[in-house]
């Protein structure tokens, strides 16, 4: 879809137009970041004394969430009927067939109009024509992601993104208002999809009231890990753009934000295609895959609903933290306890029930580590747990170091991937080294545990002459921990 642009120096006049305000501030290019907003003259927010007033107000009409579209619908009878065909799937698919329509529209002027003209089909001709989100990756630059959490992530966006992409198809294809506009000559291209999609994750933002949205302008300011500025709705519901109280700007320094303090690297890159180390929280998360010879492997993944996977973060004390939903469901078996039942309800229909030591659990499959908690084995289930997260973090590790691309970027690779993907690689390899070293020791100390017990248990059925005393119990089991398996 050949989208028009616009130059940046049209923004104020597309501003003006519809009541957005740059009080002090304006949207200029920036070195390695695209655009980003400037300020051309000293501020300073003091502590305490009243308010510098906003830096920038964007009207709530302007404000793109599903209520927006909803509104937009309301008035563009053809842009209902195609809503009320593909759309109605949450505020993302919502919006995203919104932009899709008005990039479409814009890219053929002289089509007979169709649909009410709106603010977004300007603005969306002002914003950059690619991403560096791995979604938008060439196949030369994907691989350098091998072995890292976004491997699978980024195969997995994508086959969505198609599926996605078929749906609007199949549903508009018939729709005589839009056939010709969106899939005429293949006006609209997978590629469009994915560009639209990275637009989306890289622009929208959590307004307190509104929710998630798209702000024009305000989608403008770039992110810092120590940021100047914050947004917030007014009480007339305009968004509003702040000077952190205590910050002071000084003539062409740029004004930023916050996307977010809690994000890992690969989010991050995920979503706004850069990664700043100076804030990216230190964790990540895996894909689990339940045993291949599980025989309840399937009832498991059905009944907890959501995909598996392994969260592992690094506090501020340097500590690892781990955390999975499922691998406690994934680790106990039918000797166990565990059982599934498929029972029919009321309306006839079959459901599939979930039951531990006779209970049913099923409204509880992610917190099984609750329940199995008192078990008196639950440290031999503790151990299959953590021998099971130690097995995918060193798996994955040894994947992540087997792949590592060469030095420098082949001539197809852009600078700007190759740049990120090694520094994604270098923070997961740090943070699943330490992992790795932790469930050791954590496996070591549940192994201890279990040998005590043991031994325990050998020297009680022997008779008490036979019974060690605690302490030396204690010394020969850690001892022997090794030979414990
Ligand atoms: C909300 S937009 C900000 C405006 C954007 N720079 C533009 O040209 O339209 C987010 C995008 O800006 C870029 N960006 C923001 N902060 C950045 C940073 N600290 N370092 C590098 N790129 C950044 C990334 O491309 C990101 O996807």
């Amino acid at each position: 879809m050949p989208c028009p642009t616009l130059p940046i120096e049209d923004l104020p006049a597309w501003a003006h137009l519809n009541d957005v305000t740059f009080h002090t501030v304006e949207v200029t290019d920036t070195e390695g970041k695209g655009y980003g907003v400037l300020c051309p003259r000293d501020l300073e927010a003091t502590e305490g004394a009243p308010d510098i007033p906003p830096l920038l107000t964007v009207p709530h009409d302007l404000v793109l969430n599903a209520a927006a579209v909803d509104e937009y619908a309301k008035e563009d009878k053809n842009f209902r009927h195609l809503l009320d065909a593909v759309g109605h799937r949450g505020t993302r698919a919502d919006v995203l067939l919104f932009l899709l329509v008005q990039a479409a529209l814009a890219s053929r002027p002289g089509h007979p109009p169709v649909g009410v003209s709106n603010p977004w089909r300007e603005y969306l001709q002002f914003l950059p024509e690619s991403v560096s989100v791995p979604t938008l990756w060439t196949d030369h630059e994907r691989p350098l992601l091998r072995g890292t959490s976004l491997e699978a992530a980024v195969d997995a966006k994508i086959s969505a993104l198609d599926a996605e992409f078929g749906l609007i198809q199949e549903k508009s294809s018939d729709l005589d208002s839009w056939s010709d506009i969106l899939w005429h000559d293949g006006s609209v291209s997978f590629t469009d999809w994915i560009r639209l999609d990275a637009l989306y994750r890289s622009r929208c933002l959590e307004l307190p009231r509104s929710g998630e949205s798209m702000v024009p302008c305000i989608d403008m300011l770039n992110h810092a890990g120590t940021p100047s500025a914050y947004y917030e709705e007014s009480p007339r519901d305009e968004v509003i753009l702040l000077l952190r109280p205590g910050v002071s700007i000084s003539n062409g320094e740029e004004v930023t934000i916050s996307y977010g303090d809690n994000k890992s690297a690969a989010e991050m890159l995920f979503n706004y295609g850069f990664i700043d180390p100076q804030s990216a929280a230190d964790s990540l998360v895996l894909p689990l895959t339940p045993f291949p010879d599980d025989p309840l492997a399937k009832a498991k993944l059905i009944a907890f609903g959501q995909a598996p996977q392994i969260h592992v973060a690094r506090d501020q004390d340097g500590a690892i933290r781990w955390g999975s939903e499922f691998v406690y469901l994934m680790c106990v078996n039918e000797e166990d306890g565990l059982a599934f039942r498929v029972l029919q309800d009321t309306d006839g229909g079959r459901q599939l029930r979930v039951f531990w030591q006779e209970e049913d659990v099923t409204d509880r499959t992610g917190g099984f580590e609750e329940l199995i908690r008192t078990h008196p084995l639950f440290a031999v289930f503790k151990l299959r747990v953590v021998t099971v997260v130690q097995e995918t973090i060193q798996t994955q590790l040894e994947r992540l170091r087997s792949t590592a691309p060469p030095d420098n970027p082949s001539s197809l690779q852009r600078e700007d991937c190759f740049r990120m993907a090694l520094l994604l690689r270098q923070i997961e390899t740090n943070i699943l080294e330490a992992s790795v070293e932790a469930l050791e020791e954590e496996g070591g100390v549940l192994q201890r545990t279990l040998l005590m017990a043991h031994e325990n248990v050998v020297a009680y059925l022997a008779g008490p002459a036979e019974q060690p005393n605690s302490d030396l119990a204690g010394e020969e089991a850690s001892n022997e921990a090794d030979d414990f398996s």
